[in-house]
């Protein structure tokens, strides 16, 4: 089993434009609305690739509600804590002549401080019963900058394989607890070592440098079209994804993490979890949806992706 915790879950909305003018009208023809957010999405990915997964974290209001049935239509189980007020919505704009995604995030509902302990409590449940435990996204309103030090530190005491998915303060404070995986981009990298990285080279070092300064299984810095820059404690891999026809990029990401998370979970090896969790990314941005891949595409997009050991 797989538990992904989403603490701001969201609809993820995509309108799909001939072109996006900024400051005058325009009519969507054509749009899609799915649960969403970082660790939803990693959720519904981890269930096409056929791996049980439960899916819990904050919902509130109606979106809460519409997130959780569209989450049952899929068969894909979930547990969430219910908080006052509204999830939020996610607004991807696709403006698909010149290849633009603009994106509006919401904040989403504040938590009080009863719904966190009860969270704590979820995370405990949760993780005894599961492999992996994938922690993605941001933070809302009313949630420690901490949270995921103790979120983190629950999961692991119960023996569970951590990934944390997360970026600014939430990443920084997470990393104290340990976990056992994390997924930064470039940026973020730079953030936590407060340095710029100018070239591979350099990313390689900044990369071994985290892994050893907190002692983690793998870090895996997802370059985009570009692949990912994979350090372990078998060795630093340079990943390179196929080139393909994009059509959406959002939730590449998660879909990464997801097959990171099913490799883990099935007993893969460290190279063949590369090659799946690539071709998910790589298959989610072939598809106008965040966290929707095509499991024969990945099957198929697995053999292109190249690994070179550094
Ligand atoms: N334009 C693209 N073409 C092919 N694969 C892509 C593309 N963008 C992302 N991917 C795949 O998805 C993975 C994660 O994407 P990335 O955009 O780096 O993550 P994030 O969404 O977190 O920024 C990449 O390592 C790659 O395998
Ligand atoms: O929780 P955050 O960090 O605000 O991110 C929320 C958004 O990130 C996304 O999951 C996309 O993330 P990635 O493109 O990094 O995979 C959206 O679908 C989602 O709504």
């Amino acid at each position: 089993m797989i538990t992904t915790v989403t603490l701001n879950a969201a609809i993820d909305k995509t309108y799909f434009l001939p072109t996006f003018p900024l400051g005058k009208v325009s009519r969507v023809q054509r749009y899609r609305a799915a649960p969403g957010g970082k660790g939803i999405n990693v959720a519904k990915v981890v269930a096409q690739l056929g791996v049980p997964v439960t899916a819990t974290g904050f919902v509130g209001g109606f979106n809460g509600e519409m997130i959780k049935q569209l989450l049952d239509r899929m068969g894909i189980g979930h547990d969430f804590v219910s908080v006052q007020g509204e999830s939020r919505v996610c607004l991807n704009i696709l403006d698909e002549e010149n290849g633009i995604s603009t994106e509006l995030l919401e904040p989403g509902p504040t938590v009080d401080p009863q719904a966190l302990a009860q969270m704590e409590e979820k995370i405990r449940e949760h993780a005894a019963k599961s492999r992996i435990v994938c922690f993605s996204g941001s933070l809302p309103a009313g949630v420690p900058k901490d949270f995921y030090v103790k979120l983190v530190s629950i999961a692991k005491e119960a023996g569970a394989y951590v990934i944390l998915d997360a970026s600014g303060d939430a990443l920084r404070f997470g990393l104290e607890a340990g976990p056992d995986m994390i997924k930064p981009n470039e940026e973020e990298v730079e953030g936590l070592l407060g340095i710029r990285v100018q070239d591979e080279a350099a990313l390689q070092k900044a990369v071994e440098t985290l892994l050893q300064k907190y002692g983690m299984d793998r870090i895996s810095v997802s370059l985009g079209g570009a692949g990912s820059m994979v350090a372990s404690q078998a060795g630093t891999f340079r990943v390179e994804t196929p080139k393909v026809d994009v059509v959406n990029t959002v939730g590449c990401g998660d879909s990464y993490v997801a097959g990171m998370a099913v490799s883990l979970a099935t007993g893969l090896s460290l190279e063949e979890g590369l090659a799946l969790a690539s071709a998910a990314g790589t298959s989610n941005a072939m598809t106008d949806e965040a966290g929707l891949i095509e499991p024969e595409e990945v099957e198929r997009l697995r053999g292109q992706v190249r690994i070179t050991a550094l």
